[in-house]
């Protein structure tokens, strides 16, 4: 695949094409992903979930997703690999400088950030020391002890408001991307038109710009209960290459998302 960068991203979101994103913590299935033309790869900290069998994401340090990172890296055939930012790295600007900085020399082309507008000045930084930045709005899960569980947000036309504006102050201080995970349909519909930069989605609905899904739960490889969200790629195929690419290919045709999987 020829390498993509946050420019390809643009160039997709212009032409009005879709891109897909997964999640990946390891090697071997980062040179398949990528293989797949998966355009993005996240090194997410649902791997304290996945990979470590902890019960939420707080636990996860910035060396294990370095550590994670690294391997994405070496088995990488050309996708943009972002790595999220786990739990309180970004407890001061000393630090979030710091700790983005590990992430992108153990080779992630950008990193992902959660929270709302108070964002703005870090993401500031960041950028203009090259570190492009996306911005995780919506259902932030280090945030679950303050929503009180994995909550859909941006329900009421109040909050629903509140996550446009926020997105729209993140993209003027240079955030390369939005990520909007579990919101209504419309508030993605509506963040996706009213921001310049790609939107990706997770339970957002199916007008945002790429899809993310975790790894596991697209190959139904999970410990019970799944989101609503989640789509199992892995029942109308035989094997984990078919499967990864199915999920790129629904995603690009815009048949998934399915009104079964959003939030209304
Ligand atoms: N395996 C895995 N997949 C994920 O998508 C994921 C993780 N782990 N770990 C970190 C967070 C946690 N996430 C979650 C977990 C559960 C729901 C969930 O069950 N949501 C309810 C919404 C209920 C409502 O407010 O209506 C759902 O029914 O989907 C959503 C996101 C997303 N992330
Ligand atoms: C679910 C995605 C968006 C994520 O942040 C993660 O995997 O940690
Ligand atoms: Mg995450």
């Amino acid at each position: 695949m020829k390498t993509v960068t946050i420019s390809t991203l643009n160039k997709l979101k212009q032409a009005g094409e879709k891109f897909s994103c997964l999640t990946a913590y390891d090697a071997t299935f980062s040179s398949q992903i990528s293989t797949a033309g998966v355009e993005v790869m996240l090194i997410g900290d649902s791997l304290g979930m996945v990979l470590q069998g902890h019960d939420s994401t707080l636990p996860v340090s910035v060396d294990d997703i370095a550590y994670h990172t690294q391997c994405v890296a070496r088995g990488n055939k050309g996708s943009l690999v972002m790595a999220d930012m786990p739990f309180m790295s970004n407890a001061s600007m000393e630090q979030m400088l710091i700790n983005a900085g590990k992430l992108m020399q153990a080779g992630a082309h950008m990193v992902k950030i959660e929270g709302e507008a108070w964002l703005a000045e870090g993401i500031r930084e960041l950028t203009r020391r090259g570190v492009p930045v996306c911005a995780h709005l919506g259902l932030t899960p280090q945030m679950v002890n303050q929503f009180g569980g994995y909550k859909v947000q941006g329900k009421t036309e109040e909050a629903a408001q509140a996550i446009i504006a926020a997105s729209q102050t993140l993209v003027d201080a240079g955030a390369s991307v939005i990520l909007l995970e579990c919101v209504p349909n419309e508030v993605g519909r509506l963040v996706t038109e009213a921001v310049q930069v790609p939107v990706i989605g997770i339970g957002a609905g199916p007008y945002t710009d790429g899809q993310v899904l975790v790894l596991h739960d697209m190959l139904g490889v999970t410990m019970g209960r799944t989101a609503r969200f989640v789509k199992n790629f892995m029942t109308e195929t035989d094997s984990i290459p078919a499967a990864i690419s199915r999920f790129h290919q629904e995603v690009k045709d815009n048949t998934f998302p399915a009104e079964e999987h959003c939030f209304q």
